[in-house]
């Protein structure tokens, strides 16, 4: 399933927040937004998801999600949003129990979804006992069981230390490669969006308007650290988004 926004504008009250984003969302790919703070990504992400409806504009769906697809639609947030009182794999079962599935189906489904992000022998662990890492491994197990058409993943690495930040990329690009899924990826960290980005959305400061799209060809399993081509794409990204970072920076501070 394909997703297409068109012509998306929004305001909340007198503030405008976006303007006019138009974008593709094709299968199979990662888009990552990025823009300065305050430009309107969430609220893209939470329109995308069906959370909210823009005050102009509509996102369709192209093609009908997987057949067993539980919900198309699915989050991963920054703050992991685990149940403290439920062990891994009881985070996970829960979801599949509010669809009705239970038993083997929901058994098999937890092994293969623990398996893909290497939490199998932490099936058993408490919320409590994991590191940050671990936790965001246990809430993108649990959004991949739903089997979902697109991941929204809003900041989902921003609460991690830089060298957890490393091996979730790493994760997510080993997950990717062994079988691809649709993600749009919310992200202020430039060299995230160029880790894991097929397309980035560098938008404005508010009210978002799309600045350039920047596409990146190369693979995901290509994309080490030192890569010079990446080097040169992040330091694109950094020149159309500084002198709005700065701008908005001040809007800020004169709020
Ligand atoms: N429910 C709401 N009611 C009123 N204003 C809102 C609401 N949600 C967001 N806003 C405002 O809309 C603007 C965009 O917010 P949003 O959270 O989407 O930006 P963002 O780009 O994700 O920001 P950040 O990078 O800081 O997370 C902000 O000025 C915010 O204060």
């Amino acid at each position: 399933m394909d997703l297409r926004l068109e012509s998306i504008s929004h305001r909340y009250d007198d503030v405008e927040v976006l303007r006019d984003i138009s974008l593709d969302i094709p299968a199979g790919r990662i888009v990552c937004i990025v823009g300065p703070s305050g430009c309107g990504k969430s609220t893209l992400l939470r329109f995308i998801g069906g959370l909210e409806r823009p005050t102009e504009g509509q996102v369709v769906q192209i093609g009908a999600p997987p057949a067993d697809s539980i919900n198309p639609l699915t989050y991963v947030f920054q703050d992991f949003a685990l149940l403290p009182w439920r062990s891994v794999e009881g985070n996970i079962s829960l979801i599949l129990s509010d669809h009705g599935i239970r038993g083997r189906k929901a058994e098999s489904i937890i092994a293969d979804v623990l398996a893909r992000t290497k939490l199998s022998e932490f099936r058993k662990a408490w919320p409590r006992q994991l590191s940050g890492g671990m936790k965001q491994r246990v809430a993108i197990a649990r959004a991949l069981a739903v089997n979902p058409a697109v991941l929204l993943m809003d900041e989902p690495l921003s609460a991690l230390d830089s060298q957890t930040r490393e091996l979730l990329m790493d994760d997510l690009i080993a997950l990717w490669t062994r079988q691809p899924f649709t993600a749009v990826y919310v992200t202020h960290n430039l060299a995230e969006a160029v880790r894991l980005g097929h397309r980035i959305v560098v938008l404005s400061r508010r009210p978002g308007a799309v600045n350039e799209i920047v596409e990146i060809d190369m693979p995901l399993a290509d994309r080490d650290l030192a890569n010079p081509e990446l080097d040169a794409k992040q330091k694109h990204l950094w020149h159309l988004m500084r002198a709005e970072a700065e701008a908005a920076d001040k809007e800020l501070v004169h709020d």
